[in-house]
């Protein structure tokens, strides 16, 4: 076969043209994407080898960088597993990386920071035309015939038939005028052994008279002892695993001897992943089995509530040929994996306590994340629950502060019910009425604002003995807490105007009864005792899904002018106007959706119009 030329993809050609013409300012993080590369494609040799040891023989994987100062030229040479022509084709050119437009979409402008972001995407190769106007690859896989794929980076790409004698892959960077200092051995040591130290196997540099010199450690960094490690150390493999460029915010490093061998080397990352909200997504961490990479993002290792976590387990008891399905059900995992998850909670509360800014940054950002875990982990609800930082009507700030035990450690004495409020966001659930018979008695009340607050809340029924109760739900023993002396007294006044108003309402209402929790609002919603909550059936009904039609109970505040005014209104007309606002405006102070807001746009306006007009009764 001669030679072909091809186009790249779309979304690759507008990211070369973006390494070419603009991120020049962090040049020399090509060299680590393709070390990086090169040590992977050693990896999955090592794995194929498994099962077909004759693959590697006696072979030491091993990544050689040389230069060639004359031709203005650096080679980076691996003996991994190498291309076939369509991996070749494939990887290096015609299917866009997953990741490749997400990038496009995130870059900032600021060329610093959008050359961080180049690793993290996975579109590592192509980081070769930052420092080369034209790269060379020449690869053998197997028993395949050798490829040799060339491209200028602008646009096209050929590939062709050639000859390599040994498996696995060179890079051949010819250098840009600008990047030619790349040939100078002492500048190429100085990066790899800033980004590569960690590397599990050796990177050797070419020296002139032939000799080549090991540059790194080469053992897999989690096999060091601990106290040899310095923070940078675990900085910069943490940069190597995850290619993100923000430094983690917490690291936990285990070698387990005894019944179970294993080592854990466990990262909290600061910032989150483009596809943290997907929950099948980036979980788990890496996997090796003596050493030896199995796989990436073992699902297993890790709840999907920490799927923030990165990091890596190394197991000496699981078989080297072991596969996902494996995996699951596997007595050693499910050991690891409980030992993992208290590992990453002990973090957790080690932050929380002695670093507490650092921990509200980490709430920020992965706060609802973690809090599934009150719903996905009964064995350490407790725990997760302890870690939770919630919004509260004691507190006015952003940022969401309390905790529960100092929620309980604020109670009185005769409070014995930890009372919380379930709303769409904040503002709604600072402004809604049922909290205001809360405030004027001093009662902290949550404010929970999350999507998944209201599946916590169903999970966590009570914390440390105190459970957790709705204040928009009916219930006697909290009813009792915040009720007022006068209720009683106006009890008999309202008899017949609830009545009515209950006739009124029909079938639309459980009942309708005067409240205890208003001071200001005229009205408000509660849901029954034993019914789902309002905002959860809200919920259900704005997915598209069938809510079971429980009856909201429609509470009036006696003491309300407009409520009071009520029992003064004979003709039905304006009776029934009336009721039906109460019922509306309490529907919209807890952001529902009124089933007919036409008509309550009417009603308004006739009642606004009546109190207007001359001679009119006036309402208010
Ligand atoms: N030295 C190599 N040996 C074998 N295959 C390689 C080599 N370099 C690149 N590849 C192949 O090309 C693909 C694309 O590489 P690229 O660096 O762009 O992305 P990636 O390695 O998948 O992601 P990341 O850079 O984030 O690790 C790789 O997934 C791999 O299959």
């Amino acid at each position: 076969m001669s030679v072909e030329t091809r186009e790249f993809q779309t979304e690759v050609r507008d990211l070369l043209h973006l390494m070419i013409h603009s991120l020049y300012s962090n040049q020399e993080i090509f060299l680590r994407e393709l070390i990086s590369n090169a040590s992977d494609a050693c990896d999955k040799l090592r794995f194929e080898a498994i099962a077909r040891p004759e693959l590697l023989g006696s072979d030491e994987l091993a990544v050689e960088l040389s230069v060639d100062e004359a031709a203005g030229t650096l080679t980076i040479k691996d003996n991994g597993i190498g291309m076939s022509r369509q991996d070749v084709i494939d990887n290096l050119g015609t299917i866009a990386r997953s990741g490749t437009r997400k990038f496009m979409e995130s870059l900032s402008g600021d060329q610093k920071k959008d050359s961080q972001l180049i690793g993290q995407f996975g579109v590592g190769f192509y980081s070769a035309f930052i420092v080369a106007d034209k790269v060379t690859v020449l690869t053998k896989r197997g028993d395949e015939e050798a490829v040799r794929w060339e491209s200028d980076g602008q646009g096209q790409f050929s590939v062709e038939p050639s000859f390599k004698l040994d498996r696995g892959t060179e890079v051949i960077l010819h250098l840009r005028e600008d990047a030619k200092d790349f040939t100078h051995l002492p500048r190429i040591e100085g990066i790899v052994r800033r980004y590569s130290d960690h590397i599990g196997l050796p990177i050797r540099l070419r020296k002139k008279e032939g000799e080549v010199e090991t540059l790194n450690q080469a053992s897999a960094f989690w096999t060091r002892p601990k106290n040899e490690l310095k923070d940078e150390d675990y900085q910069h493999f943490y940069q190597h695993l995850t290619h993100d460029f923000a430094p983690a915010l917490a690291w936990a490093h285990h070698k387990v001897e005894g019944t179970l061998e294993y080592t854990s080397l466990l990262y909290i990352p600061t910032r989150a992943p483009f596809d943290l909200w997907d929950r099948e997504q980036s979980r788990g961490v890496q996997l090796y089995v003596k050493r030896v990479f199995i796989m990436d993002k073992a699902a297993e290792l890790l709840p999907a509530y920490l799927r923030f976590v990165r990091g890596l387990v190394d197991s000496a008891d699981l078989p080297l040929n072991v596969s996902r399905e494996l995996l699951q059900g596997n007595r050693t995992v499910e050991k690891i994996r409980s030992a993992l998850v208290k590992r990453v909670l002990d973090m957790l509360e080690d932050i929380a306590e002695k670093r507490p800014e650092d921990y509200a940054r980490f709430w920020q950002t992965f706060g609802a994340v973690l809090k599934e875990g009150i719903v996905e982990d009964q064995a350490n609800r407790e725990r997760v629950a302890r870690l939770c930082r919630f919004h509260s009507s004691a507190q006015s700030g952003e940022q969401p502060e309390v905790t529960l035990p100092k929620y309980v450690e604020r109670m009185g004495a005769e409070q014995n019910a930890i009372y919380y409020l379930t709303a769409d966001n904040l503002s709604t659930a600072r402004s809604s009425p049922h909290l205001e018979g809360f405030r004027a008695r001093n009662l902290e009340v949550l404010l929970l604002t999350d999507r998944i607050d209201e599946w916590v809340v169903s999970h966590l029924s009570e914390f440390e003995g105190k459970k957790l109760e709705s204040v928009a739900r009916a219930s006697k023993d909290l009813e009792a807490k915040i009720e007022t002396p006068e209720k009683a007294k106006h009890e008999g006044e309202y008899k017949e105007t609830l009545e009515r108003a209950q006739t009124l309402l029909g079938a639309r209402v459980e009942a309708v009864r005067l409240s205890s929790r208003l001071t200001e609002s005229p009205s408000c919603l509660v849901a029954g005792e034993y019914a789902m909550s309002r905002r959860f059936e809200e919920m259900l009904r704005r997915a598209g899904e069938q809510a079971p039609a429980s009856r909201p109970i429609l509470e009036l505040n006696p003491t309300h002018p407009l409520v009071e005014r009520l029992k003064d209104l004979s003709a039905d007309e304006d009776f029934g106007d009336l009721v039906e606002l109460l019922l509306a405006q309490a529907q919209l102070a807890e952001g529902a959706q009124l089933d007919d807001p036409a008509a309550f746009v009417k009603r308004l306006n006739r009642l606004l119009l009546a109190q207007a007009a001359p001679g009119s009764r006036i309402i208010v």
